[in-house]
């Protein structure tokens, strides 16, 4: 079976064009929200995915593998990675587009093992926008930037509105993290626009 799944992006798409707002290439991004398994400081299972942006309409995530993330004994579960995968690639999204959308589709190719105590690099990238549909993808190499790719991934997003989190989430969350979002001054007002 081909590992190629298709043409990429598999429509006509715009040239991703970042927002005149997205932070900087070299800018930490900070935790989106203390609860998710993706970055938050507070799920301590959680994979504690940190992200900067890079050039070129690309983020930079990197997450070390531990025990609680374990599939096979000492090896990093498949599912997990691709939630690793779905945060970086939302994180290059919601930072770079500042666009609230959700992943519609993620497809992951599981290259080589991913041991525990390894640290995956992951650089996604925007690929092309058509209309609410945003096509991104992503690159993880095994300890080092430049090391082997242990995993890749494809995803589309879709542009939301901001019902789509107050109606199918938890209203009472959403005003809490609104809150503590004042309260830090971790993010300005017009910035809670784009995913809680
Ligand atoms: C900084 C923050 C980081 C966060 C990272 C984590 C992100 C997440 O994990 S989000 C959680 C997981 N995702 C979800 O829960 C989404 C659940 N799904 C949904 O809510 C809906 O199906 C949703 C919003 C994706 C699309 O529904 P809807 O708004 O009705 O749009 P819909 O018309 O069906 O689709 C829009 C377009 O996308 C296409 N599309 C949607 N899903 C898919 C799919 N799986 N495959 C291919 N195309 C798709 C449709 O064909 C349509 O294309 P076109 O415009 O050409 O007709």
């Amino acid at each position: 079976m081909s590992r190629v799944s298709g043409p990429w992006p598999p429509v006509d798409v715009e040239p991703p064009a970042a927002h005149p707002k997205a932070p900087a290439p070299g800018t930490d991004l900070g935790v989106h929200y203390d609860e998710c398994f993706g970055c938050g400081d507070d799920v301590e299972a959680g994979l504690h995915l940190r992200s900067t942006v890079g050039e070129g309409n690309t983020v930079h995530s990197k997450f070390t593998v531990t025990p609680a993330h374990q599939g096979a004994p000492g090896l990093a579960h498949g599912g997990l990675l691709a939630c690793a995968f779905d945060e970086a690639l939302g994180s290059a999204v919601g930072n770079l587009l500042r666009r609230p959308a959700v992943t519609g589709k993620l497809e992951t190719d599981f290259r080589r093992p991913v041991p525990v105590g390894s640290t995956l690099y992951i650089e996604a990238r925007l690929d092309g926008t058509a209309g609410r549909k945003i096509y991104v993808s992503a690159d993880g190499r095994l300890d080092a930037a430049d090391g082997p790719i242990a995993v890749s991934a494809r995803g589309l997003f879709v542009q939301v509105g901001f019902e789509h989190f107050s109606t199918h989430g938890d209203p009472q969350a959403l005003d809490k993290l609104a809150e503590a979002n004042r309260k830090n001054e971790r993010t300005r007002g017009d910035e809670w626009e784009i995913n809680p």
